[in-house]
């Protein structure tokens, strides 16, 4: 059975998205995915997306996000903001990590990502502990922030983001026993109070170009402690997000994304 795909990127993050709403689709499984996103069998991308009919009323459309290694993951900012130029008018999604709401524009998009959350059993946490300033380390990464935009992430204040080892400390945190469902993990420099720069090591995938959630959960977390404004510029590897935030209400978050081609697979060949 050949199955179509549309490739899209948000800054420089990838993803292959398969739209089930109209046509359809097998249940993608994790082995799907990870062959899908394996760039040396030919496709390859960061994340996997699959967009279907919504079975709640109060959204337009489904988003289930894969990680390249065959995960799954409940919340996706820059896959947000592709999916909002392919749907092309304002819609309400459903994900795992809850409703979010999408806006295209010209060439960029804006996402409402929902309020944030800091509770240490929502990032979660194994156990308790003050998410503002988590009494731990590894090496010269200590003291981060923790919070859920709809998928965990630790945030650490850094002095110089590139001068940090993310290739080798990412998978350490990452895999910690003290995120029982593993973590994203961000390295922010703080350049003003109306920019920060970021690198992350995304769960289930690694370093990427960009991550929308991280720069959400890095700039609520920044904006907790006083730091920054509330409405930053977080530059990324592969380019700028806004990011917008007030106590209580939902992460705002603004910026590119595009379709870059359309295509066809195989499904056995990947399955
Ligand atoms: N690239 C994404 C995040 C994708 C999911 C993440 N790796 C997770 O497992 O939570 C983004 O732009 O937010």
């Amino acid at each position: 059975m050949r199955v179509p795909f549309i490739k899209m990127q948000g800054l420089g993050n990838d993803f292959v998205v398969l739209d089930a709403r109209e046509c359809e689709i097998p249940a993608l499984t994790a082995d799907v995915a990870r062959h899908l996103a394996d760039r040396r069998l030919g496709i390859g991308c960061d994340q996997v997306i699959r967009l279907d009919p919504s079975e709640d009323d109060a959204a337009d459309t489904r988003m289930s996000i894969w990680n390249a290694d065959g995960s799954g993951a409940s919340a996706c900012g820059n896959a947000s903001r592709a999916i909002a130029m392919l749907i092309g008018e304002p819609a309400a999604v459903q994900t795992d990590g809850g409703l979010i709401r999408v806006t295209p524009g010209d060439g960029v998009a804006s996402v409402d990502m929902g309020a944030p959350r800091f509770e240490w059993q929502d990032v979660p946490l194994a156990y308790a502990m003050d998410t503002l300033s988590m009494p731990v380390a590894w090496e010269e990464l200590e003291n981060p922030g923790a919070v859920n935009v709809g998928n965990p992430h630790v945030v650490f204040a850094v002095s110089d983001c590139d001068a940090v080892q993310l290739d080798r400390l990412g998978p350490l945190i990452e895999n910690d026993p003290l995120f029982p469902e593993r973590v994203n993990v961000n390295v922010a420099a703080v350049e003003s109070r109306e920019r920060i720069r970021l690198r992350v090591w995304e769960r289930g995938t690694g370093l990427t170009q960009a991550c929308g959630t991280g720069a959400c959960a890095t700039a609520v977390a920044l904006m907790r402690c006083g730091l920054v404004d509330r409405s930053v510029t977080v530059a990324l590897p592969g380019g700028e997000l806004e990011i917008a935030w007030h106590d209580g209400g939902p992460i705002v978050m603004t910026g590119a994304a595009a379709e870059s081609f359309r295509g066809s697979f195989e499904w056995d060949e990947y399955s």
